[in-house]
């Protein structure tokens, strides 16, 4: 599940100097086909464009997923991940900062990509980006916490554009922890979230 990679900070961001980019370019890829409105011919030489590509990047290629990697410092390399994934296009990707006090919170933009409700959000993916900043607050040092439950209350439909995540910890009772977290536009508050994060068996002393 976890997988140690021996290598240093120079080879970690060379790597992410060179995969970064090409997810950065294939997620433009992924808004400029929801919005395109070209021509068909231009449609059909991109779409063969596009499979050359991906049949020269699958030349050579792990098997299955990418796993949670970390180096023998600690540092996790979760490149595969849907949320901060550095890797992975679907991912928007957050990038989660972490305050003193344990606080976590993030500013991003969601796009085309992510939309529900005309316009807005998929509730889905409010509750993808909350899921994994709640984990992240309630997994401060090497020990994972999985989520046990999240609730959300969806106050209003969060608008595509600029967005702000924060979550905290409430409290800990043995191995459940428990986080309360929100999603907001400019305006306020759109989703409410709780979360109880457990440690699981493997990672428990
Ligand atoms: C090495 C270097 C890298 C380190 C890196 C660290 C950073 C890492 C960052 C991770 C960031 C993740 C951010 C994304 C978060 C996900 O997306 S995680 C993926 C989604 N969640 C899952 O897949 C979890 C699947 N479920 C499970 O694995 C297990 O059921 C659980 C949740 C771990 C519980 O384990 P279990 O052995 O069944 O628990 P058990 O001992 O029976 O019960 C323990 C306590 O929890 C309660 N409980 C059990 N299940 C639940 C539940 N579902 N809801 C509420 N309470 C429950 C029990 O009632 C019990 O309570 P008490 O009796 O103690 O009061």
């Amino acid at each position: 599940m976890f997988t140690l990679e021996d290598i240093d900070g120079v080879e970690i961001d060379r790597r992410a100097a060179l995969y970064g980019p090409l997810a950065d370019a294939v997620r433009e890829l992924i808004d400029a086909t929801i919005r395109t409105e070209t021509d068909a011919d231009v449609i059909r030489d991109v779409e063969a464009t596009v499979r050359a590509a991906t049949t020269r990047l699958r030349d050579r290629q792990i098997d299955g997923a990418y796993g949670v990697r970390f180096t023998p410092d600690g540092t996790g390399m979760p490149w595969g991940n849907a949320v901060v994934g550095l890797r992975n296009p679907i991912a928007p990707p957050l990038d989660i900062e972490r305050d003193e006090d344990g606080r976590h919170h993030s500013r991003f933009t969601l796009g085309a990509a992510y939309e529900g409700p005309p316009g807005h959000v998929h509730g889905g993916v409010c509750a993808l980006v909350l899921d994994h900043l709640l984990g992240m607050t309630a997994s401060p040092g090497d020990k994972p916490n999985f989520t046990g439950t999240l609730t959300l209350r969806y106050r209003r439909a969060t608008p595509l554009g600029p967005l702000h995540a924060e979550a905290r910890i409430d409290r800990v009772e043995g191995v459940k922890t428990f986080v309360v977290g929100t999603l907001s536009d400019a305006e306020g508050v759109t989703v409410e979230a709780e979360g109880v994060f457990i440690t699981p068996a493997w990672a428990r002393d």
